[in-house]
């Protein structure tokens, strides 16, 4: 019962999709189905009269009048081809672009709800990740895109109506035997369904086996790990991995063959195979004409096409619905996320003054935070300010919390207690799409849009119009503009080699490249600049070059930096050590290490370190210093 009233609902789902993507590609695409099943049944009527005439045109002449009415037929016969014929044509036209439609309007729909909450969470959350995974994956399939229930539907359709119509005819006949044929027609339909269901189910990673053979095969075939699996040799690993979870997985499909289906099938046959005969008999004996058993053994034929046109589109109808359930399971988990936090789109709780952001000191207060789903908390009753047009550098130890500071500062995440506050305003009542137009970020790890280099400086404020003056100027800051003029279409070249006339960028042109959007952010109205790890993937050189200019970059703004290299940080007008999730040290670079703590300690073993290896490069001059 439960595997029909799903599959109801499915086509349900599928209909409403189909109606809004495009009511006139549905309408005559349905049309289309009507015709092209109804055609071939209307030609078997024909053929059965052309049949009918034969003898008296063999006999009186194609001039006599059976001659002119089986002439007469014929061209009805050839009409009913042609319509056959068209209307296959412009359904398939029509499905597919009605297709293309509804898969577009589903993935809009996907975007906007990964879109609609305000954190990141849903994104971070496993279970949630996961099945937008799904829901993004399963477009690139064509087979199980939900798009071709346009045109398998309308397969399984034509299929259907088809028997339908075939067994009205044929019980025309004799009752029993249309009756025999419905009845054996719609059980190979119906176990055909159940087959194709659990294959469909194996395909689309209802088992965590496929999950996983989905990830291998990532493994082995993506060029972000070809570095690795050609270095450790993991080819031949990921291979034998791969078959033998392959063939743990296919057990469940290949092995055991569908017998109800195949009985079905098998009694299908038989009715049509018994039904000829009995025709055939009848004709012989003189009880029927030959015209009639034309008509009759066409039926039987055209019903059993009928047949196997479903279960031919069945499978693809089931592929395709399976891809549609996991979708909508991922809308519906992204919406669970979207409830449980404030949206984009909700008002604002208490707009400061005047509708402005609020600008000037920011606050920690008591922040507490832990990550859905962990044991430990990741802050604790955490107290921190960055004060108004200055810096501030936050270090500790890998997993010490850093990131997660900056994640509930953007609003990635919400706090569990406490509240942060930007001159006085709690940021949790400020609309968090103007409240980031407001901040400026690098990221360790950095976007890479694969857009023009003029776009991804560009795209740090997307709301203002291009200015190239600015952009160049926030390049030459950021120490990449020669770098991007020198490329082979300068500001207008794609930044990715999959382009062609496109170039890719090493790891430290890229973070100095976000650093330019960034700085061109700042430039159009950011005034809090977060730095992640600004150094992480620059030379001695770059880094040198930023650190001399860290005063000049960061003036007026109120900027966060997390590094664990000093020769970022001890510039920052206070630096704060972070442990146990609170703040542990606090002061300028020169009072931390009068102090003699953690930060003295982290600093002294890192300069002992650069002193040991050499003294000639800029960058290690600063960190001795
Ligand atoms: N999305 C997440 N879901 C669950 N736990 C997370 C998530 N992101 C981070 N964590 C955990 O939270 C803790 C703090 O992570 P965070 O990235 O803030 O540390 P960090 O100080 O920036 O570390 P690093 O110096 O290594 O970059 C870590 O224990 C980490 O495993």
């Amino acid at each position: 019962m439960s595997v029909l009233r799903r599959s109801r609902s499915g086509y349900g789902r599928f209909a409403r999709l189909a109606w809004q993507a495009g009511p006139g590609l549905t309408a005559v695409t349905a049309f289309t189905v009507l015709l092209s099943a109804s055609a071939p049944l209307g030609l078997a009527g024909v053929v059965g009269a052309v049949v009918g005439l034969a003898g008296d045109v063999a006999a009186e002449g194609l001039t006599s009048s059976a001659g002119r009415s089986a002439l007469w037929w014929a061209a009805v016969a050839a009409g009913l081809l042609m319509v056959v014929w068209v209307a296959g044509s412009v359904r398939s036209a029509a499905a597919t672009a009605l297709g293309e439609r509804i898969d577009a309007s589903l993935q809009r729909e996907l975007m906007r709800a990964v879109e609609e909450p305000v954190g990141v969470g849903h994104l971070e959350d496993p279970r949630t990740s996961e099945l937008i995974a799904v829901g993004r994956e399963t477009f690139r399939g064509s087979w199980g895109r939900p798009g071709r229930l346009a045109s398998t539907v309308a397969g399984l359709v034509t299929g259907r109506v088809v028997l339908l119509g075939a067994c009205v005819l044929v019980a025309d006949f004799h009752p029993l035997l249309g009756i025999a044929l419905l009845a054996a027609g719609s059980w190979t339909a119906y176990e055909e369904k159940v087959a194709s269901r659990a294959e469909a189910a194996h395909h689309y990673g209802a088992s965590e086996v496929a999950r996983r053979l989905e990830y291998l095969y990532g493994l082995g075939s993506s060029p972000e790990a070809a570095k690795e699996v050609r270095i450790f040799g993991l080819a031949g690993f990921l291979r034998d991995r791969y078959s033998t979870l392959w063939q743990r997985s296919m057990a469940d499909v290949i092995t055991p063959l569908p017998r109800r289906a195949v009985a079905a099938n098998v009694v299908t046959a038989a009715v049509v195979v018994c039904g000829l005969a009995w025709i055939a008999v009848r004709a012989a004996k003189g009880e029927v004409s030959a015209g009639q058993a034309a008509v009759c053994a066409q039926a039987l034929m055209t019903g059993l096409l009928g047949v196997h046109q479903s279960a031919w589109t069945g499978l693809q109808t089931e592929l395709a619905l399976a891809t549609l359930r996991r979708f909508d399971e991922a809308i519906a988990a992204v919406a669970a996320f979207a409830n449980d936090a404030p949206t984009a789109d909700e008002p604002v709780a208490a707009e400061p003054a005047g509708g402005d952001r609020p600008r000037g000191e920011i606050r920690f207060e008591r922040v507490s935070f832990s990550y859905p789903g962990a044991t430990a908390p990741v802050l604790v009753d955490l107290d921190l300010t960055v004060p108004a047009g200055r810096s501030l550098a936050i270090v500790g130890m890998n997993g010490a919390g850093k990131t997660t500071i900056i994640k509930l500062l953007c609003r990635m995440y919400e706090p569990m207690s406490g509240r942060i506050t930007v001159e006085g305003t709690d940021l949790a009542s400020v609309d968090a799409p103007e409240w980031r137009r407001q901040v400026a970020a690098v990221f360790q790890d950095a976007t890479r849009f694969p857009l023009t280099a003029r776009e991804s400086i560009a795209m740090g404020r997307p709301d203002v119009p291009v200015d190239q003056a600015g952009i160049e100027s926030a390049a030459e800051r950021a120490g990449v503009a020669d770098e991007l003029e020198g490329l082979p279409s300068s500001w207008d070249t794609p930044l990715s080699s999959h382009y062609p006339g496109g170039a890719d960028l090493s790891g430290g042109q890229w973070q100095k490249l976000s650093l330019a959007r960034a700085l061109y952010a700042v430039d159009h109205g950011a005034d809090v600049l977060i730095l992640d790890e600004p150094a992480a993937h620059l030379d001695a050189r770059a880094e040198a070059r930023l650190y001399t200019r860290f005063l000049e970059l960061t003036a007026g703004l109120s900027t966060i930096v997390i590094s664990h290299r000093f020769s970022t940080v001890r510039r920052a007008d206070v630096i704060v050590v972070l442990d146990g999730g609170r703040v542990v040290e606090r002061g300028s670079h020169d009072e931390l290490v009068a102090l003699g703590g953690r930060y003295a300690e982290m600093f002294r073993l890192q300069a002992e370190r650069f002193s040991d290896r050499t003294n000639d490069s800029e960058g290690t001059a600063e960190v001795t210093a």
